[in-house]
């Protein structure tokens, strides 16, 4: 049946929810039962976080200059640093300890599995399984050769304007040459008003990396993608910093990384997942999604 035309924005809203149902789209409003029974005063604790997380932090506050993501961006496009399949990306993840997170002590490869089984146990669908499964694959950047993990983990914000004090340990971005830049220092610095995240930069790091990597190599829809791009953006998607930068398409984002976050965030104290069980599962769905060998 068509709708009989909309008459006002929640009625267009309503009609966007009602055409997303049917092709199995989420509608965001009924985002998670998930985190209902979390205690949520345990995560991201960053005051009575360790010295190691503390001096991550200064040193990427330090060191996410304008200069160098314009940098890292043109060599990140001019090589492919690898040819592999999704699995064994994960398998190759798994060496690495991330420094900047206070609250996981379990592996890569755990963590992406507790995520994904977290949103499948939840009845979302297949390519939000997915975004679970691959949202912290950028990782590999640290194997690959980044500068440290100041370049590949941790929290995202954007270059190029005024650091928002919402970002965890404000004070650390005054070793930023950044933050006495007579342009970059203002509040919007660079950008116009509300110009949208797409034409922002956001710090390089996994979330940035791994979004350009898959947009071309995958057929996840643009909700995933959302996920994968901003779901370190925590000043943006918990904070509220930074909107006088996005546009009317970052709603839909927002709404998107809204209803992924808790998977991300929350799993990490569920039980541990042994790799082999759910690997049959898996490799299914990354057939669905991806070419059996990804350039990264
Ligand atoms: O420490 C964590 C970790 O590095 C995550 O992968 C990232 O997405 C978070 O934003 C960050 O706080
Ligand atoms: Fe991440
Ligand atoms: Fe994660």
């Amino acid at each position: 049946m068509i709708p009989p035309p909309a008459q006002c924005l929640e009625e267009v809203c309503d009609a966007i929810d009602e055409v997303n149902k049917l092709k199995g789209t989420p509608s965001w409003d009924d985002a998670s039962t998930f985190d209902a029974d979390k205690d949520k005063t345990k995560f991201r604790q960053y005051e009575d976080a360790c010295d190691r997380v503390k001096s991550f932090y200064r040193e990427q506050h330090e060191k996410q200059t304008v200069e160098f993501n314009i940098n890292v961006r043109a060599a990140f496009k001019k090589t492919v640093r690898a040819r592999m399949g999704i699995w064994e990306a994960m398998e190759l993840l798994n060496t690495l300890v991330d420094e900047s997170d206070p609250d996981t002590s379990v592996s890569q490869i755990e963590h992406l599995l507790q995520t994904a089984e977290a949103i499948r146990r939840d009845g979302k669908p297949e390519w939000m399984q997915v975004a679970g499964l691959v949202h912290d694959l950028g990782k590999l950047l640290h194997i690959f050769g980044s500068e440290g993990q100041w370049d590949v983990v941790g929290d995202t914000f954007v270059v190029g304007c005024r650091f928002s004090d919402k970002n965890i340990y404000p004070d650390t971005f005054k070793g930023n040459p950044d933050h006495y830049d007579p342009v970059y220092s203002t509040e919007y610095g660079v950008y116009a008003p509300h110009c949208g995240l797409e034409n922002v930069m956001l710090s390089w790091g996994h979330d940035e990396y791994l979004y350009n990597v898959l947009k071309n190599q995958s057929s996840l829809p643009e909700d995933a993608l959302y996920m994968i791009r901003y779901h370190s953006f925590y000043p943006w998607h918990r904070e509220e910093a930074y909107m006088h930068l996005t546009n009317a398409n970052d709603q839909r984002a927002l709404e998107a990384v809204r209803a992924f976050n808790p998977y991300d965030l929350y799993s990490k104290s569920d039980d541990p997942i042994d790799p082999e069980k759910v690997k049959p599962y898996y490799q299914g769905l990354i057939a669905k999604f991806f070419p059996e060998i990804i350039e990264w």
